[in-house]
């Protein structure tokens, strides 16, 4: 039964990366958690493992769903997914912005007509690429620059925000405005964990540099009382 005393308390800062392998660890682990602390996030592991049952699962429950699956392919294929994942009620569906104007345009007209639009954002270069990483790709370019030449893109495309490190959100906030949407993973309590993160922030310095949202899923996942780190978090202590 769809909880609607949910659906219009405000957003909260974090996005929980729900990275479990199935279904089972899945519910277990979000029994710990409730839709006023934060969002969920389904990305590709969960999605491959349970498909839209899950998702649905989720949005059932009240909250609001972030998924995660980073489509990157001709701007038909695109734009028909993203009309699929807005049927399942989805919050939030992404992209790679290096997909081009017209995927993301093509994404953006595809929703518009649905009930519920769900935001759009696309990925800029991934928080786990460093800069030598990304010159291996072919691009001799500061991240900072490339970064901030595809959320350009974006916002021109008519999505809602962009994927990005928290270490460029400054400067993203001081080009782009208030009103667009960054989601910053890549989020760390402990610098010395940083996995295979590599361009991290702490949450608080994140939210201060201009983060919208922080998606945050080992660091709460793996911690023994997730609940309370996303309290901390939400009352600005962490
Ligand atoms: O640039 C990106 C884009 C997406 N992600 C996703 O965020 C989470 C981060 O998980 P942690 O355990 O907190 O590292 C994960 O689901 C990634 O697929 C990202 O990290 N960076």
């Amino acid at each position: 039964m769809l909880d609607t005393t949910l659906i219009n308390q405000p957003a909260k800062p974090v996005i929980v990366a729900l990275d479990f392998a199935n279904a089972e660890s899945t519910l277990d682990f979000v029994q710990q958690l409730n839709p006023n602390l934060c969002q969920l996030k389904i990305g590709k592991e969960l999605f491959t493992a349970t498909g839209r049952y899950l998702v649905e699962q989720l949005v059932l429950q009240g909250y609001r769903v972030f998924l995660d699956l980073k489509y990157h392919d001709i701007p038909n294929t695109v734009a028909s997914a993203c009309k699929v994942a807005a049927d399942m009620g989805v919050w939030m569906v992404d992209m790679h912005a290096s997909g081009g104007r017209r995927m993301m345009e093509a994404a953006a007209e595809a929703v518009s007509n649905c009930s519920q639009p769900p935001l759009l954002i696309a990925v800029t270069v991934l928080t786990s690429m460093t800069q030598a990483e990304l010159a291996e790709t072919g691009l001799n370019l500061p991240i900072e620059e490339v970064v901030m030449r595809l959320a350009e893109l974006t916002r021109q495309s008519g999505l809602d925000g962009v994927v990005c490190s928290a270490q460029e959100a400054s400067l993203l906030r001081q080009q782009l405005g208030e009103e667009f949407l960054l989601v910053t993973p890549g989020i760390r309590l402990h610098d010395a964990i940083e996995d295979d993160q590599r361009r991290i922030m702490a949450p608080k310095a994140a939210l201060a540099a201009g983060s919208s949202y922080l998606v945050m899923g080992r660091p709460i996942t793996r911690n023994e009382n997730p609940a309370e780190v996303l309290l901390q978090i939400n009352n600005g202590l962490i």
